[in-house]
């Protein structure tokens, strides 16, 4: 079985007029469907750049990314992408905020339409989605999120600490409700975070540790937790 993601000797370099910041150095790492990968390492050792570059928002300064055996491109992507906030418009409704995606990519059908309902009664939101954001709680809302982000249908989906902003309490209960979900809608997806118990937590099938021991080089070590 190949792949669904592939990256190979992968780095990346920022920029600056200060000078170059070496973030990724030579990164390897295969994801099957299914999977779901914990990335783990502290801040700054470009866990979400290495997001970035998944998602197609960066291109690599070295190396390449291949999904579903093609090369990826800005274009021809197909990520989910789930950030530490939930970005939901207080000014648009529960549903309004979930058809977001559909909405800018053209993709309103009755089909589409049908999906996000299903989604919607399946976790819980279906009775509050002519609420606003600020109604619910933060759990709900990282529900919220997530349905708009699998509204797309997503081959793989990039969680960039989605728990972090949250209580300690809601963090867990919401943890373990976002698993639930990624894990029925049978999604492949890879969470990064510093909180190696958010990493565990979660019945991933494996976790890799993204750490370094001098700023500006990172190194990736593969560590099976289960
Ligand atoms: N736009 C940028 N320009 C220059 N350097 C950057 C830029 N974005 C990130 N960096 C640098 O790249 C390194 C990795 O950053 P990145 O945000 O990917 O780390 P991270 O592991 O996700 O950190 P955190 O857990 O704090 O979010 C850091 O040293 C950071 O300062």
């Amino acid at each position: 079985m190949s792949p669904l993601l592939k990256i190979e000797d992968l780095s990346y370099i920022y920029h600056t007029p200060k000078g170059e910041t070496k973030t990724l150095d030579h990164i390897y790492l295969d994801v099957y469907k299914g999977d779901f990968i914990s990335i783990v390492g502290p801040s700054g050792c470009g866990k979400s750049t290495l997001l970035s570059l998944i998602s197609g928002l960066l291109e690599p300064s070295h190396g390449h990314i291949t999904l579903d055996t093609s090369l990826l491109n800005s274009e021809s992507h197909n990520t989910g992408y789930m950030l530490q906030k939930d970005h939901l418009f207080e000014w648009r409704t529960v549903y309004r905020n979930v058809l977001l995606g559909l909405e800018i990519n053209n993709q309103l059908t009755h089909e589409s339409l049908t999906y996000i309902d299903g989604l919607l009664k399946q976790y819980g939101l279906y009775d509050f989605r002519n609420y606003k954001p600020s109604q619910l709680s933060g759990g709900m809302r990282q529900r919220a999120a997530l349905i708009r982000t699998l509204a797309l249908k997503p081959d793989i989906l990039l969680l960039d600490e989605p728990f972090s902003a949250l209580d300690y309490q809601t963090r867990l209960s919401a943890g373990d409700e976002i698993g639930t979900i990624i894990k029925q809608e049978n999604k492949t997806a890879l969470l990064v975070t510093h909180d190696i118990a958010d990493a565990i937590c979660h019945e991933q099938k494996s976790s890799f540790m993204l750490s370094h021991s001098i700023p500006c080089l990172a190194y990736l070590k593969r560590s099976y937790l289960t």
